[in-house]
Order: C-alpha cells, then sequence, then structure tokens
C-alpha cells in the first residue's frame, strides 16, 4: 500500500500505529535513502559473525523485514528474536514471517523491558532515534551486556551535523531525495513536524562515543548518505 499517512493536516506526533504500520514497508523504501543497500550491507557483515545456533536480536523489528531478509541469505540455523513495542507492526511481522516460512520470536514490549541475552549479532535499525537521549545510552550498554564476547551491534540513525550550514544543505538534499521518491513539499512538512521531538538524531561523534562508552572495542561505519548512516560495533 502506497504512504499517504501525511498527505492531510496533522493533529499529533508521529507513532507506529496501525495507520502507519499498514504502509510501513512503502514508508521506509521511500523515506530512508537506500533502505535495501543498508538491509543487504547489514546482512552481510552480520552473516561474518554467525554460527550454526546462534541468537540474533532486532530491536524494533517493525514489519520483520530484516530477520526475514537474513533468514533468505544465511544458511546456517539461527535463532531469531524480533522485539516491537507497536502490536500493529507485530501483527504484520507475523503474517509476514508466516508467508516466507521463516520461524521467528516476536516478544510485543519495550525494548527495556527485555532481557537480551548471548546474541552473537544485535540489529537496530533506525530505531535509537526514537529512544530519548540519557535512555538510549542505558539502552546500547543493555545492548552491549545482551552480546557475547566478540558479538556485534549493527544499527543505522539518521544523523544531525555540527555545523549548521551543512546540517541545512544535508536536510534539503534529503527532502530533494524525498520529492524524487514522490512526497509532496506539503507531505514532507506534515512528516517534519510529526517527528518533531519524536525522533531525535545524533552527530556522528555523538553515536560514536555512546558506542564507546558502553564499552565495544571498536565501531566502524559501513554505510553513510548525506544524514544516513550504518554502523557496526564489536564487543
Ligand atoms: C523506524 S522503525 C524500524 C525499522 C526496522 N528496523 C527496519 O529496518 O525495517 C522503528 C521501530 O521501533 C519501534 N520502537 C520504537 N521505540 C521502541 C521501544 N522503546 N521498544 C520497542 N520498540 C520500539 C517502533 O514501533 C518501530 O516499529
Ligand atoms: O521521513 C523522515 O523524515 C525520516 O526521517 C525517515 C524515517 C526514519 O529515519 O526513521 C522516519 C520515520 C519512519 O519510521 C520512517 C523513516
Amino acid at each position: 500500500m502506497t504512504d499517504k499517512v501525511f498527505n492531510k493536516t496533522i493533529s499529533k506526533q508521529f507513532e507506529f500505529d496501525e495507520e502507519v504500520a499498514s504502509v510501513f514497508d512503502d514508508m521506509l523504501d521511500r523515506s530512508v535513502p537506500f533502505y535495501k543497500e543498508m538491509q543487504r550491507l547489514s546482512i552481510v557483515f552480520a552473516n561474518n559473525f554467525l554460527e550454526n545456533g546462534s541468537r540474533v536480536y532486532d530491536l524494533g523489528c517493525s514489519t520483520a523485514t530484516t530477520l526475514i531478509e537474513l533468514s533468505k541469505n544465511c544458511n546456517k540455523d539461527l535463532k531469531l528474536i524480533g522485539i516491537d513495542n507497536s502490536k500493529a507492526m507485530l501483527e504484520r511481522a507475523n503474517n509476514k514471517s508466516k508467508a516466507f516460512g521463516v520461524d521467528i520470536k516476536f516478544i510485543c514490549n519495550d525494548i527495556f523491558d527485555v532481557d537480551l541475552k548471548d546474541a552473537k549479532v544485535i540489529f537496530s535499525n533506525y530505531t535509537l532515534q526514537f529512544i530519548r537521549p540519557l535512555q538510549r545510552e542505558k539502552l546500547v550498554k543493555k545492548i552491549y551486556d545482551g552480546l557475547t564476547e566478540g558479538g556485534v551491534f549493527i544499527f543505522s540513525e539518521k544523523l544531525v551535523s555540527q555545523n549548521s550550514i551543512l546540517n541545512k544543505q544535508l536536510i534539503d538534499e534529503y527532502y530533494s531525495f524525498k520529492k524524487a521518491q514522490g512526497y509532496s513539499e506539503f507531505e514532507i512538512s506534515q512528516k517534519r513536524e510529526a517527528l518533531e521531538n519524536v525522533l531525535i538524531p545524533y552527530t556522528e561523534d555523538e553515536n560514536n562515543k555512546m558506542i564507546k562508552d558502553a564499552g565495544f572495542s571498536h565501531c566502524e561505519m559501513i554505510f553513510k548518505w548525506v544524514n544516513f548512516a550504518t554502523f557496526i560495533a564489536i564487543k
């Protein structure tokens, strides 16, 4: 289904509710630059660390696209766990994983309230940005604790620049991308307002500091387009 959520005047902040979930795959495809390539790279790098029996979590798994793609592109026997606190998203995730014949355990809960343990890989693409600062730092420590020694955390985030001139240029280029994907200026501005104080991006340096402070030994950026980036951090 085509995303038309912001084609009308908005009355509330952005939420991962039934309306957003019903068009979410199209929304991500047209709102996250190179979404499929970022996901392919996340899976390629995860695969380098996975073995038979490895446990993999996806925090903020939405409609389970990443775990389903991982399963299709990995010939190892994995324990896949998808966590999301949106019931509407997990309904889609359940239906999609059944249709693709992929066995995933879904947990409908706040990431903070779920025990993470013995993970070889933890994914969290475009989800940390929705967690309040300070809480976000605590969550990354929890992720670190949930990984086995040598395990990896693969995450993607929208970034902000410390330089206000460049930051405006990055955002302008992103909005040009959205226009090219068929979103109108009205839809773009309605969504921008709805995301205000809901999606809080960090700079690249802030992300690296958060990862280092949590105890990770190394962090590498594996993909970047303007203000969107994917990182891999090793425990
Ligand atoms: C931008 S989407 C993630 C997209 C997904 N990772 C992908 O690549 O297709 C963010 C997701 O995080 C979930 N989420 C946000 N905060 C959460 C929290 N505190 N606990 C659990 N899920 C959360 C939302 O419901 C939403 O489905
Ligand atoms: O549309 C935007 O402005 C975005 O920032 C894209 C973005 C994201 O980066 O997570 C925001 C909300 C939706 O979850 C999908 C994508």
